[in-house]
């Protein structure tokens, strides 16, 4: 593990107690509702916020009982909410100014490289003034990979921007979670956004870790409140088998069958992962006979569990090696008389591969 600590803080009523360990490299999302302690654990590991506690990243001590390494000595790159670049720099200057920082011998990433991947080449000469809340932070985000951090810190990097811009950002955030060779922590509270980028995740809950491992994993479990949001989804781990010229269809193949799902060509064995929302799976016994349903995975029930919804239950499917939510009415699971280990049929509605 190259990130792990341990931090005990009080604020007012608010005790965050929390153990972490992060693998060495991938995004890991801490997620919880508001007030849960993100934040506040953001900036322990920042240095910014004095806890107790200790913290080790890349074998090097950043915090114990009687050292605390001061913020400005912490090889991390720290994203906020809000974008803060400088006004009155260009967009290239307000880069330099991170890149500068680090001597030419310790850095890590390249300008020209940076610049390309967050798609900035055209903005360069701009002030931030004349961007686009999404423009702006993705230069926030290049900045701070330019200082060579060794830990990338992201406070809910899209909270404050528009449905748009949020469209807008998020490929290059996917494109960015390909590239990072360092542990990202990505604070967030929106489960959709999570399901895209994390992949791993320490759930947080009045300022205690709840749970923490791979997303897949936690996702599913009957035990969290994750499979039981209204949102609530599970994500499946596909690569990319041919295209459909004709019908202008990608084929992937999960394991368990093939789907297909519109979207442009991929090359093929690339990998691709999708975010399939309980309430888009059906049960059926029988594989359908309704041209209309372009796809079905053989499945085996695995558990049924209450749901929140009165009248519907949960049932995690097995297909293959990984696991779909399937949220059901409860006259449906009774008249499929469906238990665990029963063999079935996962259909995903249209919309759960759009
Ligand atoms: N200086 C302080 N004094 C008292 N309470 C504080 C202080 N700072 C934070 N808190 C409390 O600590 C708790 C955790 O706050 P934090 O901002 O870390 O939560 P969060 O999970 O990031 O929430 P959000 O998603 O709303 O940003 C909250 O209940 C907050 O009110």
């Amino acid at each position: 593990m190259s990130v792990a600590g341990s931090f005990r803080l009080t604020r007012g009523s608010f005790v965050l107690e929390a153990e972490l360990k992060l693998p060495e490299r991938g995004v890991t999302a801490l997620f919880g509702r508001s007030g849960s302690g993100k934040t506040t654990l953001l900036r322990c590991l920042a240095g910014l916020e004095r806890s107790e506690g200790w913290l080790t990243v890349n074998g090097q001590r950043w915090q114990a009982p009687d050292h605390v390494l001061p913020v400005h000595r912490r090889p991390l790159g720290y994203v906020f909410q809000e974008a803060s670049l400088f006004p009155h720099l260009r967009v290239r200057d307000n880069l330099r100014y991170g890149y500068r920082r680090v001597e030419p011998s310790r850095r890590r990433v390249d300008f020209d490289e940076t610049v390309k991947l967050l798609g900035l080449e055209a903005l360069l000469e701009r002030h931030p003034q004349a961007l686009s809340g999404g423009q702006r932070q993705r230069v926030a985000i290049a900045r701070a990979l330019l200082a060579s951090p060794r830990l990338l810190l992201m406070d809910e990097p899209m909270a404050s921007l528009d449905a748009t811009s949020k469209a807008e950002i998020l490929p290059y955030l996917e494109r960015l979670h390909a590239y990072l060779e360092i542990p990202v922590v990505y604070v967030s509270h929106a489960l959709d956004e999570v399901t895209r980028l994390a992949d791993h995740m320490v759930l947080l809950e009045a300022g205690q870790v709840l749970a923490a491992g791979p997303l897949h994993e936690l996702l599913v479990r009957s035990d969290l409140p994750l499979s039981h949001a209204d949102n609530a989804a599970a994500v499946l781990e596909t690569r990319v088998e041919g295209y459909d010229a004709d019908r202008q269809l990608v084929a992937l193949t999960c394991g368990a069958g093939r789907l297909w799902v519109s979207r442009e060509a991929a090359s093929p064995g690339k990998r691709l992962r999708l975010s399939i929302r309980a309430s888009d799976v059906v049960i059926s016994l029988t594989p359908p006979q309704d041209a209309s349903v372009l796809n079905c995975l053989p499945a085996q029930v695995a558990e049924i569990s209450d749901d929140p919804h009165p009248g519907h239950l949960l049932v995690r499917l097995a297909v293959a090696e990984q696991m779909l939510l399937s949220r059901i009415p409860r006259e449906a699971s009774q008249r499929l008389a469906l238990h665990p280990g029963q063999q079935v049929y996962a259909q995903l509605r249209g919309k759960a591969l759009s």
